[in-house]
């Protein structure tokens, strides 16, 4: 997807120190432990802040956002591209397949965020409305 936004890819390093609009420092707590617990709410967050100390909001508009996460689940679908199903993968291939995930799962949550849509309760909200169309079978 490296081409996509190409105007705003100056990439820094994910533990910088530059300062966020709002003080924080971009480094900060980006990886900060094994078992993470953080909410769609906090990725939000994060995210927004990543943005902001690059000046990238600009190009995180909702179409930018929409065609960066259908090109990284072009990436995503190349990994199982070509193959029969996989029943095992290896660990480089489980690492990739991670980092595609991601990065649609980034994307997704960026843009939910910029459209102003609560993906927690919206996701939870679909999660009952498919109970209600789809019942168990008796
Ligand atoms: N304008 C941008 C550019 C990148 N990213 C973030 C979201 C994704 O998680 C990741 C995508 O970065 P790349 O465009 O470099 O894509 P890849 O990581 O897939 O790299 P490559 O295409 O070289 O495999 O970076 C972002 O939020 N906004």
């Amino acid at each position: 997807m490296g081409n996509l936004l190409q105007p705003c890819l100056s990439h820094a390093p994910l533990h910088d120190n530059t300062l966020t609009p709002h003080g924080h420092r971009v480094g900060d707590d980006f990886r900060d432990g094994e078992d993470e617990k953080i909410s769609l709410k906090d990725f939000s967050k994060k995210l927004q802040e990543f943005a902001d100390a690059r000046e990238w909001e600009k190009y995180h508009t909702p179409r930018n956002l929409l065609l960066a996460m259908v090109g990284e689940v072009g990436e995503l679908s190349e990994i199982f591209q070509w193959k029969g199903e996989v029943e095992n993968w290896e660990e480089s291939e489980k690492e990739h397949l991670g980092e595609e995930l991601s990065d649609v799962l980034l994307y997704l949550i960026r843009l939910a965020d910029i459209c102003g849509i609560d993906l927690t309760n919206a996701a939870l909200n679909k999660i009952h409305k498919n109970a209600i169309k789809y019942p168990p079978p008796l």
